[in-house]
């Protein structure tokens, strides 16, 4: 395990999630960020002049071990545990961590399994039949200091995945607050 996991997994899966319209995020720099509906990893790639994903850890989990949310909203299958970090300029700028049902690794979508270092995004939204949903956020800092998460679940060809996102200190979803 490298140290990001070990600092961002349990962190990330201890998030408490809320609805977007708990928070005030319309017309904020941050707000755009986490209602993003299409490819965070494409408007990441805009901000920088390399970007890149490093796969941390990529495991089976059984179903026992997720959240009841989290069967809530991906059903009762085991999953492909994805954890990821994604850097622009070899920054590090979000901690990701991805459930996919094996139910959803079939047909087309086995190749999902092979993804290695190439965005998930990209393969997701490069499909017609994507779309996200249950878009949810979380401050795992403090008010004066927020540090943004938000989870989602993606669809490809009408089968769920779940992402979670966190957004580190580095990323540009704070460069406003920043002053930068
Ligand atoms: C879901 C997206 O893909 C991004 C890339 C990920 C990966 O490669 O594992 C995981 C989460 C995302 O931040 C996206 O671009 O919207």
């Amino acid at each position: 395990m490298s140290e990001f996991n070990q600092l961002y997994s349990p962190l990330i899966q201890s998030a408490k999630w809320y609805s977007v319209q708990s928070w005030a995020l319309e017309h904020t720099a941050h707000g755009a960020w986490l209602l993003e509906s299409e490819s965070l990893s494409r408007r990441l790639a805009q901000y920088c002049q390399h970007f890149s994903v490093t796969v941390l850890a990529q495991t089976i989990i059984s179903n026992d071990h997720l959240s009841m949310m989290e069967r809530k909203l991906i059903g009762n299958s085991d999953c492909l545990e994805r954890e990821v970090i994604l850097y622009g300029d070899q920054q590090p700028w979000v901690f990701a961590r991805t459930l996919i049902p094996m139910t959803t690794l079939s047909g087309k979508e086995q190749d999902l399994v092979d993804l290695g270092n190439s965005p998930l995004g990209y393969r997701v939204f490069n499909t017609k039949n994507s779309r996200r949903d249950a878009l949810e956020v979380a401050n795992l800092g403090t008010q004066q200091q927020p540090r943004w998460a938000r989870r989602s679940r993606l669809w490809i060809n009408d089968k769920p995945m779940l992402v979670a996102e966190l957004f580190l200190t580095q990323s540009p979803v704070y460069a406003k607050e920043n002053g930068c």
